[in-house]
């Protein structure tokens, strides 16, 4: 074990597997998670690691062992696929979820336990605007089935996932707005099943490259009426369609995959965090005080400024994602009976969340890569590969930036009701008081109050004040005699920052809820240093916002300064520890900078002599492109 880690990891102030155990959800679910890692992967003898022959392996493990939990799910495919994606991922995250919730009865048992598919929702010319997908759905009475065609070429279905002939069934999504479950393929190698069909890959792609994203163009083809996924909404044989409660209820997979992903962007920071904070333990780099040693890089303060923040939103985002997961179960369990009140709120909190941790942890990769130096430009460190995979979700499961708008729409509706009298609650219950709040800066002392309840508080203003100048923003605009859409569209800058700072404040408030249930005195501690640096270092970044909302004056903005570089030397002793928490194993993690032992020199070493550029002491070009070349000069 390198030395610098093996000291990191004395004198701990506090119980790594207590935390561990909060963070998985439990002792149990932690015990749960090992055994998944250990005996059902590590120790399997068929586990070849990450090769795309062990796909069909683990496609039948999982069914072997019954595993079913999406979380469970992905902690035994990131065991099997490391930080990558791999092929099947959108066929557990979004066909079968579509299946568990679009299908009767009847279709659930005739193709749950028997299919592989995807989804393809997107076409070339909409992935945004699903009110304006152009594939036909249109029913034949006469033959009992609907004629599926593409009229135009931006009505190809275009980036569905694992589209290649190798996958069966899609879900597939058209006007009327509808799932219809459409068998296109026979498992296996088979070719299409009926004519009209032209597939194909859409080509190479930033990364996501385990993933074949594809096209697919139909030209009249047929499928049968029971195709179409019929819980909601049904066409029945005389062609009379029954309406579903609410058209939203086809989008239903997309709310459950965005609340996944909120805890997944806090998995992915976990996961960065880990190595670079591991990485700058060991890395020993220039001179603090001359004629000293090389001191560790984690001891700049410059270093911990760009870290440790990121180590506090990684926390903030897993303890979102349990909120939001527990959030989603809740209410779809709602819906499921027919109570669709709470329908809007669990759309604008997983849009606003997905949105917030996707933009959030995006930047932070790239934060923790560079932190690293030339190293975290390596493959071997993992953070390119991490990055690759992880930025298309700004725009996939909804487009960030539309997706703050559907938030907004959701907070500017709430607004407009308290104006009108309204008692609100949930999470916009804040608003019931954006009149009657005093917006009174604290105590006229330049000393910040460091009380969590009071920066949540803080938060919480400013929020409700960014609503308010994006509602007055719209107001401003019909009294120029704009009309209502317009008004909005020159009031979207506003909206963004509005529903930004709601969720920056419900991140914050869930990280304080989470903090206040913990009671182990040591992980209290270090929890509650974290959830302030959380808030600190965001009270630093949007200052203007604070000062703005009249909850922090200018003689307090150095206490902000002051009170974060404090927060980071309080984070320094227990940096290692809390990432150590995350448990993530070195064979998942699969980063050499990141390892667990911190032999980092000795393994890069022998990570670059495994490079396939190193199996002959001089390249093959030499003799081939070279050699006679230098024969000609
Ligand atoms: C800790 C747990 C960790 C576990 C980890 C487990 C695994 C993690 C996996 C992580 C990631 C895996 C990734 C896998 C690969 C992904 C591959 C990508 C796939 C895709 O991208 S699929 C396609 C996605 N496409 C979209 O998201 C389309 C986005 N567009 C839309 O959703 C809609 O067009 C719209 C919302 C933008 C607009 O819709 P529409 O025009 O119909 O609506 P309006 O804006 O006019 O609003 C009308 C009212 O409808 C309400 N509304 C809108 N949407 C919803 C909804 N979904 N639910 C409820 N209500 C909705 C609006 O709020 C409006 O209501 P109002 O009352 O009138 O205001
Ligand atoms: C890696 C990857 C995998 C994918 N996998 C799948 C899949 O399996 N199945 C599937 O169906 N789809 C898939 N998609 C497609 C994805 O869902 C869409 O790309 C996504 O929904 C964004 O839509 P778009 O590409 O049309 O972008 P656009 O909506 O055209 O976005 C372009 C710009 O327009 C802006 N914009 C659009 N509308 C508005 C508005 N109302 N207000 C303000 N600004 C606006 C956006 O903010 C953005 O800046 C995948 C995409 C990627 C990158």
């Amino acid at each position: 074990m390198n030395p610098d880690i093996l000291r990191e990891r004395q004198n701990a102030t506090f119980d790594i597997e207590k935390l561990t155990n909060i963070l998985d959800g439990g002792a149990e679910r932690t015990n749960r998670r090992r055994e998944i890692r250990e005996v059902l992967v590590l120790n399997d003898p068929d586990f070849d690691y990450g090769t795309p022959t062990s796909l069909p392996t683990m496609i039948l493990k999982l069914r072997e062992y019954g595993i079913s939990d999406p979380v469970e799910i992905n902690w035994y495919k990131s065991m099997y696929w490391g930080t990558g994606r791999e092929a099947l991922g959108l066929h557990y995250v979004m066909f079968l979820p579509t299946l568990y919730t679009q299908c009767d009865s009847e279709q659930f048992n005739k193709w749950v336990p028997l299919i592989i598919g995807t989804y393809a929702q997107t076409e070339m010319g909409h992935g945004t605007h699903l009110r304006g997908l152009e594939t036909t759905a249109t029913f034949d009475p006469a033959t009992q089935e609907f004629v599926m065609h593409s009229p135009t070429v931006t009505s190809i279905k275009w980036w569905p996932g694992g589209r290649n002939p190798l996958f069966l069934p899609l879900i597939f999504l058209s006007i009327p707005l509808s799932a219809s479950l459409f068998d296109l393929f026979l498992s296996g190698f088979a070719l299409p099943t009926c004519s009209g069909i032209v597939i194909g890959d859409i080509g190479p792609k930033f990364g996501f490259d385990a993933v074949d994203n594809g096209y697919l163009k139909l030209e009249h083809v047929r499928i049968p009426r029971e195709n179409m996924l019929m819980k909601y909404a049904q066409v029945k044989p005389d062609g009379s369609y029954v309406k579903p409660l609410s058209s939203k209820l086809t989008y239903g997979t997309m709310v459950f995959i965005r609340s996944l992903i909120v805890g997944n962007a806090g998995i992915v920071l976990s996961q960065c965090c880990t190595i670079a904070i591991r990485y700058s333990a060991v890395r020993h780099q220039s001179e603090i005080r001359a004629g000293e040693a090389e001191p560790q890089i984690l001891d700049y303060q410059t270093q911990q400024h760009k870290l440790f923040p990121l180590l506090a939103t990684a926390y903030a985002f897993l303890f979102a994602g349990q909120y939001m997961i527990d959030t989603y179960n809740r209410i779809s369990g709602d819906i499921n009976q027919g109570d669709l009140s709470e329908m809007p709120e669990l759309h604008a909190l997983s849009a606003g969340l997905k949105a917030f941790t996707t933009w959030t942890a995006n930047t932070g990769i790239e934060v923790c890569r560079m932190s690293c130096g030339g190293h975290g430009y390596s493959r071997s460190s993992a953070l390119p590969d991490i990055y690759v995979e992880f930025t298309p979700s700004c725009t996939y499961e909804g487009e960030n930036t539309v997706m703050m708008l559907q938030t907004a729409r959701f907070l500017m509706k709430s607004y407009r009701q308290v104006q009108a009298g309204q008692q609100l609650s949930g999470a916009v219950s804040y608003l019931n008081k954006v009149h009657h709040r005093v917006m009174a800066p604290q105590a006229v002392s330049s000393q910040l109050d460091l009380n969590l309840n009071t920066l949540v508080d803080l938060y919480e203003i400013r929020a409700a004040m960014l609503v308010e100048l994006a509602a007055q923003s719209i107001q401003q605009e019909s009294a120029r005699g704009k009309c209502q859409e317009d008004s909005w569209n020159n009031s979207t800058i506003d909206l963004v920052r509005a529903s930004d700072a709601h969720c920056h404040y419900m991140v914050l408030k869930m990280f304080r809820d989470k903090v206040d249930q913990i009671e182990d005195p040591g992980v209290h501690s270090v929890m509650s240093t974290l959830a302030h640096l959380y808030a600190i270092h965001g009270m630093g970044n949007f200052t203007g916002d604070f000062l703005q909302a009249g909850v922090l004056t200018g003689a307090q903005v150095p206490s902000v300064s002051k009170c974060l570089k404090g927060l980071l030397a309080e984070v320094r002793p227990s940096a290692v520890l809390l990432v150590d928490a995350f448990d993530h194993h070195d064979k998942m993690l699969n980063s050499v900078l990141g390892r667990h032992d911190g032999n980092v020199y000795e393994a890069m070493f022998e990570w670059a002599r495994s490079s396939p550029l190193n199996r002959t002491e001089v390249h093959e070009s030499f003799h081939k492109h070279l050699k006679p070349l230098q024969a000609k000069l």
